[in-house]
């Protein structure tokens, strides 16, 4: 982490609650929350599995990392980041530069349980969701590991417990 960065990102798998704590994380904390997600969803107008659709992964890939170019520029925000972001060099090196990056991840059951409603995650359109969560963690888990300053497993802590973990080992930074 970049010394005294009032950035904090959060990364891990789907279904993590990277989305969820970080809202709330950013609100406990008086900061700007984004999702780099959301951020690529507003400035193309059209949702993630189009882009998928249209464009392929390698293209999403190619927007969530000019988006996360921009977001690293902005101060005393919070970053809720997509499962995949780790997966390139230069997004780790970002990551690690600009914030506190917190690793949040939970048991693959737990993943699935989460993201089984929601069929906006490209990724999970598959026969055996759960293999496909299991494959992608086995890839990503060191790369998580590798830029992450804390780690939490959020598997078995309401979304509001983690805030304060976080806050707890963000301020002890
Ligand atoms: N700590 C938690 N405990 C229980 N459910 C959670 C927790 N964190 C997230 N969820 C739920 O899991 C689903 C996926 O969470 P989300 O924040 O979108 O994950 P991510 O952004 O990491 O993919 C949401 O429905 C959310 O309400
Ligand atoms: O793991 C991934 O590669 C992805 C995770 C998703 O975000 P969440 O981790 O917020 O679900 C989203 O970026 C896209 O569907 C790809
Ligand atoms: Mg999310």
């Amino acid at each position: 982490m970049s010394s005294q960065s009032s950035n904090i990102y959060l990364v891990g798998p789907m279904g993590a609650g990277k989305t969820t704590v970080g809202r709330l994380l950013a609100r406990e904390l008086g900061k700007q929350f984004y999702d780099s997600d959301r951020e690529i969803e507003t400035r193309t107008g059209v949702d993630i599995p189009t882009i998928f659709e249209y464009e392929g992964e390698e293209g999403f890939r190619r927007r969530e990392t000019e988006v996360l170019r921009d977001l690293v520029t902005l101060s005393d925000i919070v970053l809720a980041t997509g499962g995949g972001i780790i997966l390139r060099e230069e997004n780790r090196r970002l990551l690690q530069d600009h914030g506190f990056v917190v690793y949040l991840y939970c048991p693959v059951e737990k993943q699935l349980e989460r993201t089984a409603r929601d069929t906006h995650r490209p990724l999970l359109r598959t026969s055996n969701p759960k293999k496909r969560l299991a494959e992608l963690l086995a890839v990503r888990a060191p790369l998580y590991e590798s830029i992450a300053d804390c780690t939490l497993n959020t598997g078995e802590c309401a979304s509001r417990q983690a805030v304060k973990k976080i806050i707890q080992a963000y301020r002890n930074s």
